[in-house]
């Protein structure tokens, strides 16, 4: 499965990443930055408003290469124009060709609060994305023990850092309110075949209780789109292709959140 060989790859990089950066040097950055309250954020994402997270994604295994033209920082700052709530950016290299560096550069232009998208396993991830000046942190259910959801859910906002936590299902969403998560993700594309379907929002956002953030993950191409899942009554949905393909990226989010 895709998941896997992610994984790998990530374990991979991880290895060559402590050799030149050491963990206790790391640290040792992250610590010396201001934490921010996550609550906050979480909040925003609970206000009766739709809030969109717009992401920053060159290519993606299901779909290839997705922008020729990668202006990473242009498109970003499109985002934040438009009144995107948060921007997602994916840091992962071997399958999503990201880099951990666009996130930083974007950070020290952009306001908006990032999201460091990629496949955390380490702790050593969380704390790059601190000190690269990501406000949240994705963390996948389907790749982690329980015991690992909950000690890196407390890291990340041990740094201030929000947690978006993706599930795909009944017995994962379980897991993620278990450890306390306080936005969960439901990824609408099913990563075992690529197909992508609302269903999976429509079916398990009961599940989440109020106080819990539901952010309904990938597959939306048109603005129509949004407005069915926001009738299911999710509270954000997060875009990246269509945003990523959009000539008019500012009118596609506008349009959205009207
Ligand atoms: O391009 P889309 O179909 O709008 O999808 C965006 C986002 O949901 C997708 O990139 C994504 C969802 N979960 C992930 C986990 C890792 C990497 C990427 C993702």
């Amino acid at each position: 499965m895709i998941l896997d060989d992610l994984v790998t790859a990530t374990k991979k990089r991880l290895v060559v990443e402590k050799q030149q950066l050491p963990l206790i040097e790391l640290k040792k950055q992250a610590e010396s930055l201001p934490v921010m309250n996550p609550n906050q954020l979480y909040q925003r994402f609970l206000s009766p408003m739709l809030s969109i997270i717009a992401e920053v994604k060159k290519a993606s295994p299901s779909k290839g290469l997705i922008a020729e033209d990668f202006d990473y920082l242009a498109i970003a700052k499109e985002y934040e124009a438009a009144g995107a709530t948060a921007i997602s950016v994916l840091t992962e290299p071997d399958y999503f060709l990201g880099n951990i560096d666009y996130l930083k550069t974007i950070a020290e232009e952009v306001p908006t609060p990032l999201l460091r998208k990629d496949f955390t396993i380490d702790p050593y991830m969380i704390y790059q994305a601190k000190v690269a000046g990501a406000r949240m942190i994705l963390l996948i259910v389907a790749i982690l023990s329980d015991e690992e959801l909950s000690a890196y859910l407390q890291l990340a906002h041990s740094l201030g850092l929000a947690v978006l936590v993706e599930a795909h299902d009944e017995e994962e969403i379980n897991r993620a309110l278990k450890v306390g998560a306080q936005m969960i993700g439901v990824n609408n594309r099913n990563l075992k075949d690529f197909t992508v379907s609302f269903e999976n929002s429509k079916k398990l956002r009961h599940l989440i209780p109020e106080d819990v953030a539901f952010v309904a993950e990938s597959g939306v191409s048109t603005v129509a789109d949004i407005q069915e899942l926001k009738k299911l009554g999710v509270n954000a949905v997060l875009v990246g292709e269509a945003l990523m393909k959009a000539p008019d990226k500012k009118g596609f989010i506008k349009k959205a959140l009207e």
